[in-house]
């Protein structure tokens, strides 16, 4: 199980860049990762979120369905998240970050298996 947080502050979401590996490097996604065994999927996110980000979160609720990812092995699970008070994203991980309105969710190159998530964020957004 790979989780996602999609971060959003006053109708953006958070939308991270890819560095590595290089078949991904370029592409977009939702901060996150894989879920370690024994752990439970929010507290991969806040894990994950600290990791990669440097920020604290709180974990909301699913966004859009279950994706299976390339070789059918994984899934990719998003869920909304909120920043704690005070916290800015900083790009530890990845090589950008940016903050994308509903009419600029199709500016990036997202991952393949982000697209659906990504369609059932924009209404959410404000966006049609
Ligand atoms: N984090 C994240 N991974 C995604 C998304 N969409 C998507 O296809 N993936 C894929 C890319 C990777 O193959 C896999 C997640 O791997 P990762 O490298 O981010 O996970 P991790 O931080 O636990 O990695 P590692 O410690 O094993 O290196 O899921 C997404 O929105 N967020």
């Amino acid at each position: 199980m790979v989780v996602g947080a999609a971060i959003i502050v006053d109708g953006r979401v958070l939308a991270c860049e890819r560095s590595a590996p290089p078949e991904v490097a370029g592409r977009w996604e939702f901060p996150g990762g894989k879920v370690e065994p024994g752990e439970i999927e929010t507290d991969a996110l806040i894990r994950e979120c600290a990791e990669e980000l440097g920020v604290r979160v709180e974990i909301g609720a699913r966004l859009g369905r279950d994706v299976r990812m390339a070789h059918g092995r994984s899934v990719l699970r998003v869920y909304v998240a909120r920043l704690l008070d005070g916290e800015q994203p900083k790009a530890l991980e990845h090589s950008e970050l940016r903050w994308l309105a509903a009419d600029e969710l199709d500016s990036v190159p997202w991952l393949p298996a982000d697209v659906p998530i990504v369609a059932a964020l924009r209404p959410r957004l404000g966006g049609s």
